[in-house]
């Protein structure tokens, strides 16, 4: 378990500030919109940025205490992160073991498991510079997985990942979920859906919701619609009704819309997603606000 307690950040115009919070075992996905503080929360949290004030508690450990130890027991993988590009994934895993303080042979064992997990097999004697971003991102992922870490935080890790990749990779993180508190912030939070336990959204620099995925899909203050539209009614229609989606079905639109009433003839209610969700708790929440 992680405990956050008077947490301060400030750069610039951006303060993040959380009083008290705790993640639990499990999958946790940070969301918000851009620039909320999601990868600020999870460089805090990961010990790569300090924040002036406040404590982060890891169990009870906290970057004071013994910031080797709290570092030992985490993986992160940063947006953007740059391998060193002539190191092969066999090296940079073996130097990333040793820095983690690893034994030789459980590093060996681990590594070799690790890249049959992230199917980097066939280029691990490769140089980095030559392989794909995709398998750039999934050498970035094995590594923040060495040493079995407790505390695992992943920001937009299905990043350059194609479907294949992305479904093991979840299945990977879903298998970890119950010893492991793990944080992962996404734009993607319907492929998250299924296999997350929780939900922390944040808005300008503060967590506005923590809690289960089932409680953030129910009592929305606006039922989720689909149905099929004429294209001159569009204009209309999206004056009055929040749209979630709209693609072309041969001559027709294709709507899927909140609203808190039937809008239309023919529309039928459906099953809010966790993108439903967001979508609808960020426009009421702004509408409240203007
Ligand atoms: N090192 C930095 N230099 C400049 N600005 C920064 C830095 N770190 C954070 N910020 C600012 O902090 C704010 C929060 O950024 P952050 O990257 O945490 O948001 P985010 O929710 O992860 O956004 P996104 O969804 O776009 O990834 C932004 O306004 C950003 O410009």
């Amino acid at each position: 378990m992680i405990r956050l307690n008077n947490l301060y950040w400030k750069y610039k115009h951006f303060t993040l500030e959380i009083d008290e919070l705790t993640l639990q075992p499990g999958i946790t996905i940070l969301v918000g919109n851009n620039g909320s503080g999601k990868s600020t929360l999870l460089h805090l949290l990961a010990t790569a940025t300090r924040a002036p004030r406040g404590t982060i508690y890891y169990h009870d450990d906290t970057m004071d205490t013994d910031l080797p130890l709290v570092r030992s027991k985490i993986g992160f993988v940063p947006t953007g992160v740059e391998l060193y590009p002539d190191f092969t994934p066999v090296k940079l895993l073996m130097y990333m073991a040793q820095l983690k303080g690893l034994g030789k042979d459980f590093s060996i064992r681990q590594i070799e498991e690790l890249l049959r997990v992230f199917h980097l097999e066939d280029v691990k004697k490769e140089k980095i510079k030559k392989l794909s971003q995709g398998m750039q991102q999934r050498l970035a992922l094995a590594q923040a997985f060495l040493g079995k870490p407790s505390y695992i935080f992943l920001d937009e890790p299905l990043n350059f990942l194609d479907i294949h990749e992305r479904k093991s990779l979840l299945n990977y993180v879903a298998k970890l979920a119950p010893h492991c508190v793990i944080i992962v912030a996404t734009h993607e939070l319907n492929e998250w859906g299924p296999v997350c336990n929780r939900v922390l959204w944040m808005y300008q620099g503060r967590v506005i919701y923590s809690g289960s995925k089932l409680m953030w899909k129910q009592h929305l203050p606006l039922k989720v619609w689909t149905g099929e539209l004429q294209d001159h009614l569009y204009e209309n229609f999206s004056s009055q009704h929040l749209i979630v989606y709209a693609g072309r079905v041969k001559d027709k639109l294709s709507i899927r819309c909140a609203s808190n009433i039937k809008p239309v003839f023919g529309f039928v209610e459906a099953q809010p997603t966790m993108e439903d969700a967001f979508f609808i708790r960020k426009y009421t929440k702004e509408a409240k606000e203007r």
